[in-house]
């Protein structure tokens, strides 16, 4: 049966670009530049800045001064010899024909581009981002609406599970020694090697697996990757935790009590002054 593809269209493609080691030049060093070197900085990447230097933002200073993987250059941008062996453009200049002439050079030169606020001169378009350890998202409207974007990351930030960067951390850890116990690439064993991922990450609560410590990773592996199957938190030496039943039957056990209080406490109070007036 042919598949309806008509819909397929208007979108982005999202990706987590690899930047580790990759230069990329970031041409201005304001507000908005300062935004993009900690973006690429956190993508390990190599930056050439290219800004004089009376018009950098403090924290592009402060950004220069603290990292050795910064090279500064305190001049405006020369020409199509500052896009050799560059990976990546950022432009964030308050020049829009300069932008545009940067942009037609890097595509010249096939180097992907991005140009702060001229969406057709950007390969790529940033977004708003919410980060936590290794966990990722971005918030793209694709152009739309950048305020919008900005407001559903904030409403996205206090929905998150707790705990969830942790657990992301903790499960990649577990996934590398599982890897060193049964290595290789495809075939059966990795087959079962995702199937026990899945079952483990979907029977484990998200604080379970951020509590995970080397030696619960071991007895995980050995009691339950070397049966095929998934231990109790328990099993591996977790720590039970209450259950949001027994929390709220706490907190509401606390509320009865202190209204039992209240109502002891009047009763006591009436008792004492009827005492009085008799
Ligand atoms: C998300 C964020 C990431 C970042 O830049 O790091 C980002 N813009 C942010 C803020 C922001 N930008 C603007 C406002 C003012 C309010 C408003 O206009 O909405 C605000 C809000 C504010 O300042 O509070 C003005 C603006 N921006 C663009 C244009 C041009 C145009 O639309 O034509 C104009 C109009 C200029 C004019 O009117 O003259 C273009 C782009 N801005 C993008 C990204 C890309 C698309 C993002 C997406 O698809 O959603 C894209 C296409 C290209 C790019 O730059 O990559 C960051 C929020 C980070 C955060 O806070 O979390
Ligand atoms: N996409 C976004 O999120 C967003 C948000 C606000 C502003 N902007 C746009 O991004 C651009 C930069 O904004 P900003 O607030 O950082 O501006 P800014 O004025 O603070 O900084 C501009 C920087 O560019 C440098 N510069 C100017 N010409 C240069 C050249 N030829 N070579 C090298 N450096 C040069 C200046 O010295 C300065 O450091 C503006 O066009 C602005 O409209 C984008």
């Amino acid at each position: 049966m042919a598949t309806d593809t008509s819909s397929f269209t208007g979108g982005s493609l999202l990706l987590a670009w690899q930047l580790k080691g990759k230069r990329v030049l970031i041409v201005g060093g304001g507000d908005v530049a300062s935004g993009r070197i900690e973006s690429v900085l956190v993508a390990d990447a190599l930056v050439t800045l290219i800004a004089p230097r009376d018009g950098l933002h403090p924290l592009t200073k402060r950004f220069i001064e603290s990292s050795d993987r910064i090279t500064y250059h305190d001049r405006t941008f020369a020409g199509p010899e500052d896009l050799v062996d560059v990976d990546m453009v950022l432009t964030a200049i308050d020049d829009v024909e300069t932008s545009r002439t940067i942009c037609a050079m890097a595509r010249a030169l096939k180097v992907p581009i991005n140009v702060a606020d001229i969406p057709p001169s950007c390969d790529f378009y940033f977004g708003s981002q919410i980060r936590s350890g290794p966990l990722q998202i971005m918030i793209s409207t694709n152009g739309q609406s950048p305020k919008l974007a900005n407001i559903i990351r904030r409403r996205i930030e206090n929905s998150l599970p707790e705990h969830a960067g942790e657990a992301i951390e903790k499960v990649g850890q577990l996934r590398n020694k599982l890897r060193e116990r049964a290595p290789g690439v495809g075939g059966e064993l990795g087959k079962r090697r995702m199937r026990w991922m899945v079952d483990v990450c979907t029977a484990w609560e998200m604080e379970d697996l951020a509590a995970l410590d080397g030696e619960m990773m071991a007895k995980l592996l050995d009691d339950g990757w070397e049966y095929n199957r998934v231990p109790k938190v328990q099993e591996v030496g977790g720590r039970p935790r209450q259950s949001t039943k027994t929390a709220l039957q706490k907190i509401s056990g606390l509320l009865l009590s202190s209204a039992a209080g209240v109502i002891v406490g009047a009763a006591c109070t009436a008792l004492v002054f009827l005492k009085r007036r008799a």
